[in-house]
């Protein structure tokens, strides 16, 4: 016999209730024993309740009514030939005329009483199950109506009624072999005293009488049909990425209702439990899913964890004092006097040092817990051997929940790690010695980063959503952006990455959208966004959206966008950047920012700040890292004046070359800042930083390649005007430089503290000599590479490897 329980979802309309006829059909045509336990259809147990309160106010139900009543004889009318209809609506007009009455008594008597209540809401599984009874016999065989309160027997706790399970056994198996050969519908939820009296079984009702009727029949299975896909990993309106669950413990299923999960309503099910029945959670509308399967025991190949519960309100009281060392009993009177006063104790910690005890209570019991504690330690808080509790509020409760975890190592530690890189914050910690659940009580503004932020430690899919505010869409954001959405499969597929990109700003607009903005659309999205770009305000937000694994990617070669770092890495959030203005501003701001990105345990990446995406910040930490030392760095760093002298060859001129390299993307936005040789001059003052040496821009001898009346001219469009003036000079320094077989080379050196820029003459013989379009090079003399340097060439400036490198820096951010 499987018993098969339908939730108001699955009854409460035409729609729903086509399905379960087909459900129904297909347990029958294998032939299989089953019986149906039904709810009210959806909203009505609600309305019926509502209403009682309005009949007793002395307002007005009757349309109410009439509107549930027609909605049942809907049903009748579609699923019913016109000849069996007439049975029906006669019994559900029995049911409803007796509702009538009852609701006439409550205006008269301008109150409800428990026993009112509990008859009242009994109608709306009266009513479901007999319509379905009759539609379920005319399209499935025999079927016949049961009203449990001729079998489910309790005493007259009205609203929670106790059942007297032997009686009820009995009286269960005898109306089952009373109607043998026709399919029980059975009214879930109700239930009589020995008076006869309509009682109710309290929350989640109907699967509790599932698992009484199946435990009374020996049932081998208790199907609960749902409008969910099963038991969840975590609450899916928490964590998207939340997936159903194939296999459950009973404790584990028990563990995680506990802390929030709604789908079943463990206490319900102990029947069930007690008589090691399997539990299947289906969908009613999407019925081929396999479903949740509860049973005895964890499977062994199944997860080791089973779900991330959580408890959104909770405070936690600390009670300390020398008073508490060593005594016995006061945990004893503690929770005693707590119980006595009904406050119930969700999670409890105690220090072995025994100088205090910490648990955890919901909000609302706060003042009666303070009371009581007053009361009962008097005398010990008088004396100073306690102190006053402390109270923390506004906190939220996470349990990670599965039976196999006991035997896993290292699981605490990537939970907690997941939570350090979130820069959540743990109150309290408890562990069950069962080891069925870690509980984490939080901040609960960071509830629900921290859910997602475990999940996604925890959970099979291995794949890490980054969330990602980009800040600057011009040359290289745009680059990014496109790279990021060809990508995509292959970094999900292959690196296990999911860019979420959560923001957009540049100096015009600006979105924030913390479920994403379409990579192949976000120039729409953005254009038609109505925030003006505002630096502060993006960051504002990204911060306040408290995502896990947030991003923020500098693109801009802004000096006011490296001022909001700190504040970010202090939030939690990872930075990759391209812009070198921060790393090579004053000493004091560049190694406070890696300080600080080290301390919060967030990254900080910039590896396209020196040769694009050349990897030459990474090769040079590997050096430091594996113990070498520099002894010297030679190195050609700017790709657009590698490519004006690479492809200033006479037969056009200097300054249409420079137009060229800009509109090839390899200049700063203002390409004077290339020219001048201050954007070499950042790139090796950063090399110099990273080598360890503390100094400043202004130390960095510059030697310049351009005439001062253009450096001072005043645009950039008066820039080129000035630079065609200069044709002359630029031909005679090129000139000078062939007649001797050289080629002009604009180098930069680090040695013995020194960091210099200067234009030099180099023949074939000069490894720099042989560069071609922005190539970039850069030579390592180190200890270990001493008489043969370590090189690394490679265009060094251009959207495609910027953008390529700082996607990079990306992915390097998801691998921590
Ligand atoms: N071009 C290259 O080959 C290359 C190589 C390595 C690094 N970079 C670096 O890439 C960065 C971007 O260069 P680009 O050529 O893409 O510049 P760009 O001028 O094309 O784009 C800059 C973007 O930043 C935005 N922006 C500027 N200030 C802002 C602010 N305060 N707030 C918000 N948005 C702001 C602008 O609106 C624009 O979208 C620079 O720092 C540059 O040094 C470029
Ligand atoms: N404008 C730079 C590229 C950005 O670092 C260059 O020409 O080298
Ligand atoms: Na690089």
């Amino acid at each position: 016999m499987k018993i098969l329980k339908f939730g108001g979802t699955s009854v409460g309309s035409p729609h729903a209730i086509g399905m379960l006829l087909q459900i129904v059909k297909d347990h029958k045509q294998r032939g299989e024993a089953i019986a149906l336990i039904c709810s009210a259809m959806s909203g009505v147990t609600d309305t019926l309740l509502h209403s009682m309160t309005t009949a007793a106010a002395g307002g007005e139900v009757q349309p109410t009514l009439k509107e549930i009543e027609q909605r049942h004889y809907e049903v009748v009318r579609g699923f019913l030939e016109v000849k069996h209809q007439n049975q029906a609506l006669l019994g559900l007009k029995l049911f409803f005329n007796e509702l009538e009455e009852l609701f006439s008594g409550i205006r008269t008597l301008g109150e409800v009483s428990p026993r009112t209540k509990d008859r009242v809401v009994a109608y709306g599984e009266l009513c479901s199950n007999l319509m379905l009874a009759h539609v379920v016999g005319q399209h499935c065989g025999p079927a016949v109506f049961g009203d449990a309160r001729q079998f489910i027997k309790t005493d007259s706790t009205y609203g929670k009624a106790a059942v007297n399970g032997p009686l009820t056994g009995d009286l269960t198996r005898g109306f089952f072999e009373q109607n043998q050969g026709a399919i029980p519908v059975i009214t879930g939820f109700v239930a009589s005293n020995e008076q006869g009296e309509t009682t109710t079984l309290g929350r989640g009702g109907s699967d509790y009488t599932a698992a009484i009727v199946g435990a009374a029949v020996g049932a081998s299975e208790i199907q609960i049909w749902t409008d969910v896909d099963g038991f969840m990993t975590s609450d899916p309106r928490m964590v998207k990425k939340a997936f159903p669950l194939k296999q459950l413990s009973y404790n584990e299923a028990i563990e995680l209702s506990y802390f929030g999960a709604k789908v079943i309503h463990p206490p319900t099910m102990l029947p069930a439990i007690a008589n090691n029945i399997r539990i299947i959670i289906k969908n009613t509308f999407n019925p081929t899913f396999e479903g949740t399967v509860i049973g005895p025991r964890a499977t062994a190949n199944s997860t080791l964890i089973k779900g991330i519960s959580y408890i959104r309100d909770i405070s936690l009281v600390n009670v300390q004092g020398s008073g508490m060392v060593g005594h016995k009993g006061f945990s004893g009177r503690l929770f005693n006097t707590l119980a006595n006063c009904g406050v119930n104790v969700t999670l409890i910690t105690q220090a072995s040092s025994e100088h205090s005890i910490t648990f955890a209570i919901s909000p609302q019991d706060v003042p009666a817990a303070s009371h009581a504690i007053q009361e009962e330690f008097a005398y010990e808080l008088l004396s100073g051997k306690l102190e006053q509790p402390d109270i923390e509020q506004e906190l939220s409760i996470v349990a990670v929940v599965g039976e196999n975890m006991r035997n896993a190592k290292g699981l605490s530690g990537k939970v907690f790690s997941a939570l350090g890189r979130s820069g959540v914050n743990i109150n309290a910690i408890a562990q069950g010695s069962s080891e069925l659940n870690i509980s984490m009580v939080l901040e609960k503004q960071d509830l629900q980063k921290a859910v997602n932020a475990i999940h996604d430690a925890l959970f099979l899919s291995p794949v890490k959503t980054l969330n990602v505010f980009c800040c600057g869409t011009g040359t290289i954001g745009h680059t990014l952006l496109r790279q990021l959405q060809e990508h995509h499969a292959y970094l999900e597929t292959q690196r296990h990455v999911k860019v979420n990109l959560a923001g957009i700003c540049n100096s015009r607009k600006m979105l924030i959208r913390s479920e994403g903005i379409g990579l192949g659309n976000w120039q729409q999205e953005l254009q038609e966004s109505e925030d003006a770009g505002n630096l502060d305000a993006f960051v504002e937000q990204a911060i306040s959206l408290n995502l896990p694994n947030s991003v923020f990617i500098d693109n801009t070669g802004s000096a006011v966008v490296p001022q909001v770092y700190n504040t970010l890495f202090q939030s939690s959030i990872s930075v990759v950047t391209c812009n070198k203005i921060g790393n090579s501003g004053p000493f004091e701001d560049y190694s406070r920012s890696k300080r600080l990105a080290r301390k919060n345990g967030v990254d900080y990446w910039y590896e396209t700040n020196v040769g694009a995406g050349l990897p030459i910040i990474t090769t040079l930490h590997d050096l430091l890292i594996s113990g070498d030392e520099v002894l010297k760095i030679e190195a050609i760093l700017s790709g657009t004046i590698s490519f004006i002298f690479n492809e200033f060859k006479g037969d056009r001129t200097f300054a249409s070359v420079v137009r060229e390299a800009q509109e090839k993307g390899f200049t700063e936005p203002d390409p004077r800042d290339d020219l001048s040789g201050l954007d070499f001059a950042r790139k090796l003052l950063i090399l110099a930083r990273e080598t360890g040496l503390p100094t400043e821009l202004e130390e960095v001898q510059i030697q310049p390649i351009l005439p001062q009346s253009c450096l001072q001219a005043p645009t950039v469009e008066a820039f080129y005007e000035e630079l065609e003036k200069s044709e002359e000079y630029f031909v005679a320094l090129k000139e000078k430089a062939a007649a001797e077989n050289k080629v002009l080379r604009y180098v930069g050196k680090l040695e013995d503290g020194q960091v210099k820029v200067e234009l030099m003459t180099v023949d074939a013989n000069h490894a720099f000599y042989g560069l071609s379009g922005s190539d970039n090079i850069i030579s390592f003399t180190t200890n270990r590479y001493r008489f043969n340097p370590m090189v690394i060439k490679g265009p060094g400036a251009g959207a495609e490897v910027t953008a390529g490198g700082v996607l990079a820096d990306l992915v390097r951010v998801a691998a921590q």
